[in-house]
């Protein structure tokens, strides 16, 4: 199919934001451009990349989304209701294969189809990992540009602090030196539930392994503090809202929306294979256009949509390829491997209060209140995400699984569980919420586990959905670990600032009393942490394994970087949107470096 190759008849929708409002263009406007850069999705990263790219405005940014847009769209706004975006239509709605480590279940796996992807329906944790990690990451790629030291100055260009909905004085709360003056804004809670105090006085009293940790986001990620969420003025902030919305009048950005990447396209080959040239169609039947960069494509697909392109495009394990009739272009037997999640558990336990969310699930009217009181004065319940308290933890040193596995985390400081505190029973997984009664939610997760999994294609077809292995509690490190969090929760709880609030377990969690009933437990009722990543990772430019070296740049190719969760070397021992958003300004960085910009 020759390049840019359109009908004026066929039209697929660019949106176009000016002072003037949104214009809908039709792609031949776009397939007649020159474009110096094409980023292929338009998710957290690539958000970062348009807008930080197109701050030139000599330099021509082309930003292609499968998705829409959910500007305005008040569920996307509303933190409380964050919880609800998975399952919608603003997600890819993927599954899982079958996971054995999860008694064969396939488990949902939500990823943003929208602009801002995954970071417009996310749950907002903001964690920017320890600064062991990126020396990990230092370490691994031979690049020293990693390190926390030289990567510090990313973090605080990605976001800032501001104040909590209700204004609350945050001292003793919080580290604000730790934070920077960048586009996304961090807050903690505004909307303080009766919990937050229990888990803060219960880190302060019991110290230890469960100390209190007064910022999470200050270097060190062990202990217990408060959440800190992309909330600032009790709405969501995300890469489509901080990044690219104020971008959006710019005249040499354009944005292409509902429209699929479907390949990369091989323009030449010299000494290496050259691909500058993207396919995109808005349907498996539709037509097929390309388009081309002077300078780059940038991949920013996602962990899952970057690895099924790079598979399309013919850039992969070449045995995989060939059982699909895909020519193999450049064979890198990663692409699509060492996919790395982190498996979560849902704790149940009845409670004596009436103040948890419980009744306003239950009740439409308190409900449709709440959202009035949100969206008339920017207070309540619903300016928070249903977690206002969070806490990472390590094994025991002396914990028997060492005997068998060396220490997967990154660092001697870096954290093997996580504990989330949800003030009401929160629907993670099959488990039906009950009729009556007042719960909380104890989310157990393993943040460093050593299993892996896959993303792999079905199909030759790009609208075919890939794959997805999440590889959840398939090593017995990660089903140990899970089982310490599990008993570390409850250990917790029975401290005196709980005296009195816990009832007991709830549901299947009350027979789950020995360590093998609560393997059973969590492999009955486990989920994804929502957080995959490493599908293309950044290795040394000579290392055999990998997919980008250390600039991002895929490996044995010119003209493709990768940008976005599949990079990661090593997947951070925390949430990990906020690693995404630093990565993404430092591939700015490197972009406008090399291309002197
Ligand atoms: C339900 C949920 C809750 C989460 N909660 C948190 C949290 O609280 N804290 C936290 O730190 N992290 C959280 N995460 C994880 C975090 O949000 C993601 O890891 C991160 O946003 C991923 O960024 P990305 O740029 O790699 O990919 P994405 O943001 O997913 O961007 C990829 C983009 O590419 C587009 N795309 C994909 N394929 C194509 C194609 N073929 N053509 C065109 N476009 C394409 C997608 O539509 C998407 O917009 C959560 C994730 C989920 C799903």
């Amino acid at each position: 199919m020759p390049a840019n190759r359109c009908s004026e008849e066929i039209s697929i929708k660019a949106t176009f934001r000016s002072k003037r409002g949104s214009m809908i263009i039709p792609l031949a406007e776009v397939t007649n451009k020159i474009y110096d850069f094409i980023v292929a999705g338009g998710g957290t990263a690539g958000c970062v990349l348009a807008s930080r790219l197109s701050q030139n405005p000599n330099i021509k940014v082309l930003l292609i989304e499968a998705g829409g847009s959910a500007q305005g769209q008040q569920n996307t706004e509303v933190p409380f209701l964050g919880v609800t975006l998975p399952g919608s239509d603003l997600d890819w709605k993927f599954n899982s294969v079958p996971q054995a480590g999860l008694d064969g279940r396939s488990v949902p796996v939500a990823r943003g189809q929208v602009l801002g992807g995954t970071s417009t329906i996310n749950f907002f944790t903001w964690n920017r990992a320890s600064n062991a990690l990126w020396d990990k990451w230092a370490s691994l790629t031979g690049d020293q540009e990693w390190s926390w030291k030289h990567v510090e100055k990313y973090y605080k260009m990605t976001s800032r602090l501001v104040k909590p909905a209700d204004g609350h004085d945050t001292t003793g709360e919080i580290i604000p030196s730790a934070h920077g003056n960048g586009p996304i804004e961090v807050s903690v809670p505004g909307f303080p539930t009766e919990l937050d105090s229990m888990v803060v006085n219960t880190s302060k009293s019991l110290g230890g392994r469960f100390a209190y940790n007064q910022d999470i986001n200050a270097g060190k990620t062990l202990g217990f503090g408060l959440m800190q969420s992309s909330i600032g003025h009790s709405k969501r902030s995300s890469s489509a809202t901080a990044y690219l919305a104020p971008a959006m009048n710019r005249p040499n950005l354009d944005v292409l929306i509902n429209t699929h990447v479907t390949r990369l396209v091989r323009t030449s080959e010299r000494h290496i294979s050259v691909f500058r040239t993207i396919e995109v169609a808005t349907s498996a039947s539709g037509q097929h256009y390309q388009i081309t960069a002077a300078k780059e494509i940038i991949l920013s697909a996602g962990v899952i949509g970057t690895p099924q392109i790079l598979l399309l495009s013919g850039i992969g394990p070449k045995e995989d390829l060939d059982k699909l009739n895909i020519i193999t272009y450049v064979d890198i037997p990663d692409v699509g491997r060492n996919l790395v999640d982190h498996p979560l558990v849902p704790n149940y336990f009845s409670v004596n209060s009436d103040k948890t969310f419980d009744a306003v699930l239950r009740d439409p009217t308190i409900f449709a209140g709440k959202l009035q009181e949100w969206a008339s004065s920017g207070q309540g319940l619903f300016v928070d995400s249903p977690g206002n308290t969070q806490g990472y933890m390590r094994l025991p040193k002396d914990a028997a699984i060492f005997e068998r596995y060396q220490d997967p985390a990154s660092s001697p400081e870096s954290a093997h569980t996580e504990i989330i505190f949800v003030d009401g029973f929160g629907q993670f997984g099959e488990a039906p919420a009950p009729e009556t009664g007042n719960f909380m939610t104890v989310l157990t997760g393993v943040v460093s586990p050593l299993s892996r999994g896959s993303v792999t294609l079905t199909s030759s077809d790009p609208f075919d959905k890939p794959a997805i292995d999440l590889g959840l509690l398939n090593s017995e490190f990660d089903i140990f670990a899970m089982v310490q969090a599990m008993k570390d929760a409850q250990s917790f709880l029975t401290a005196e600032p709980w005296s009195g609030y816990i009832k007991a377990p709830f549901g299947e969690l009350a027979d789950a009393t020995t360590d093998e009933a609560k393997a059973a437990y969590a492999r009955k009722f486990g989920v994804t942490g929502n957080h995959p990543a490493g599908t293309a990772a950044m290795s040394p430019a000579h290392a055999a394994w990998g997919v980008v070296d250390s600039k991002l740049l895929l490996k044995g190719v010119e003209g493709v970087r990768v940008v976005d969760a599949s990079v990661f070397p090593h997947t951070p021992e925390c949430h990990i949107q906020a690693p995404v958003y630093v990565i993404a300004e430092r591939a700015a960085d490197l972009i406008k470096e090399k291309y002197a910009i």
